[in-house]
């Protein structure tokens, strides 16, 4: 019998089936789609069984049955469910690790649990590579369950540089799909503000592709090392397969999205989270496909370009990476108070470490400063952040200032600095806001003299 099942064996699926293999678990995978299974069927031995029918996968796993389904997120999974639960026993345990929205979770994870099935929201985040040789684990749901699988877990997901899995318990129910999702907004947010960086590089500093590379290659060598900065250094050295150019020069610049960080957005709004940077990364990808393309390129004088650019820029991007983390946790926070879960974002982000995109450097730092204040406020509330805040807020002022003269659009370099600006800012302007709610609807307001709610008679009736 097989310790382990996977369900989906496209991608994410094989190479995850094959991971755990590797780890000395034995494996049976199944997909609907038959060419799947055969492709499997190449890696076959005792430890790796491909089965072709759902009743041949279920009845060759050993009892508790662990079950990852790897499948297109949505109605596919409640299919895939609704298939699995005639063949079942009470006690069985289902780890969804697609992309499912978080709702979906909570709903799944109620039903299931009627049936006597433990149920884990899982999110997995490493790509293709990730998936075979390391992913990054966020399992949410029934807890004794994820303790039956955790030797699993723990053997396949990637370890931080200082051998830590890359793998720990959220907490209940969609929580696990909560932080996946959060993780991508981030990673959203850092895509873009590396791809301001970029503009101001190719249009103020006139840097060619390959400059750029070389410069994104040494900032991945000191404190900015991220796997998004070390793929944006190979993506813009590419040579293109159809012309001698650079591939990144024909590339349509109109960004595509599955929808993980438009939901995060979603709930954001739902919960009163000021997460300004992820948000202007989800729009600007809405922007990217609404443009109309018709007027003339930014150009600008290379000589106004300033001599400390580069360095510059390396000091508004660790900043503006910062507050895409910090906006993160922040929302990680209200959801956590919302939904009543126990957060531990000192596990986050050792599970953000290493194996998933938006691993870097400073996960290490953000870590430590969870681990040393559980009930950490705010990001730049740590010592060390409030230290990255202060030595690096006048570059990034500098930066967005340099752009806005170049009419290089910076929404995430600007949203960076302007929730800097605002989160610690006690003189913020928003009286005059509610001030003009009293005014034209009696809307009330309270005062910062004394407690209670006000109403001012602005104007006698007519
Ligand atoms: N690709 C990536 O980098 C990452 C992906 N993920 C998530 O992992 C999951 C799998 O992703 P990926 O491997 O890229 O593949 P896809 O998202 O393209 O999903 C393909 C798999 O889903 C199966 N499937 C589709 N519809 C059904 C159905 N109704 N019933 C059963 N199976 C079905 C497919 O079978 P068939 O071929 O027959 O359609 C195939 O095995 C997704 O939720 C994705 O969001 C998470 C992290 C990274
Ligand atoms: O989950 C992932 C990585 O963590 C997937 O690659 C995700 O699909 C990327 O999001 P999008 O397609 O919206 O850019």
């Amino acid at each position: 019998m097989q310790q382990f099942g996977v369900i989906g064996l496209s991608v994410m699926g094989k190479n995850l089936a094959l991971n755990v293999k590797n780890h000395g678990y034995s494996v049976s995978g199944f997909s609907i789609d038959k060419p799947e299974v055969d492709a499997l069927a190449k890696y076959e031995d005792k430890d790796l069984k491909p089965t072709y029918t759902w009743e041949e996968f279920v009845n060759s796993l050993e009892k508790p049955r662990k079950i990852l389904v790897q499948i297109m997120a949505g109605k596919p999974v409640d299919e895939t469910l609704q298939k699995l639960l005639p063949l079942l026993d009470k006690g069985d345990i289902v780890i969804d690790g697609g992309n499912s929205n978080f709702h979906d979770t909570n709903r799944r994870y109620k039903e299931m649990e009627k049936h006597g099935i433990h149920f884990i929201g899982m999110g997995v985040s490493g790509g293709e590579e990730g998936a075979l040789n390391g992913p990054a684990l966020m399992p949410g749901g029934d807890e004794k369950a994820y303790e039956e699988v955790s030797p699993i877990l723990e053997a396949m997901a990637a370890k931080t540089p200082t051998g830590q899995p890359c793998v720990g318990y959220i907490g209940p129910a969609g929580s696990g799909h909560y932080v996946k999702m959060v993780h991508n907004g981030i990673e959203y947010g850092i895509m873009q503000v590396i791809s301001e960086v970029y503009d101001v590089l190719r249009t103020v500093g006139h840097y060619s592709n390959d400059e750029m590379s070389e410069i994104f290659k040494n900032w991945d060598k000191g404190a900015l090392q991220a796997y998004l900065i070390e793929i944006t250094a190979k993506v813009l050295k590419q040579k293109d397969d159809l012309t001698d150019d650079h591939i990144i020069d024909h590339i349509l610049n109109e960004a595509s999205y599955k929808g993980t960080g438009n939901w995060m957005l979603e709930d954001a709004i739902r919960l009163g989270a000021p997460i300004t940077v992820i948000a202007e990364a989800v729009l600007a990808r809405f922007m990217s496909k609404a443009t109309l393309r018709d007027d003339p390129e930014p150009t600008i004088d290379p000589e106004r370009a300033p001599k400390d650019l580069v360095d510059q820029l390396a000091k508004a991007l660790y900043l503006a990476m910062a507050v895409s983390y910090g906006q993160g946790f922040e929302q990680l926070t209200m959801a956590a108070k919302a939904y009543n879960w126990r957060l531990h974002y000192s596990t986050i982000a050792q599970n953000w470490e290493a194996g998933c995109i938006i691993r870097s450097q400073m996960l290490h730092d953000i870590k430590f400063a969870y681990n040393s204040d559980k009930d950490l406020p705010n990001l730049f509330k740590a010592p060390f952040f409030d230290k990255v805040k202060k030595e690096n807020i006048g570059a990034l002022r500098e930066i967005v200032k340099i752009a806005a003269d170049a009419g290089v659009p910076t929404p995430t370099l600007s949203a960076a600095l302007n929730y800097l600006e605002s989160i610690f800012n006690p003189r913020l302007p928003q009286n005059i806001i509610q001030g003009q709610r009293d005014y034209f609807g009696a809307h009330t307001y309270q005062r910062n003299d004394r407690p209670g709610t006000f109403h001012t008679e602005w104007y006698e009736e007519k």
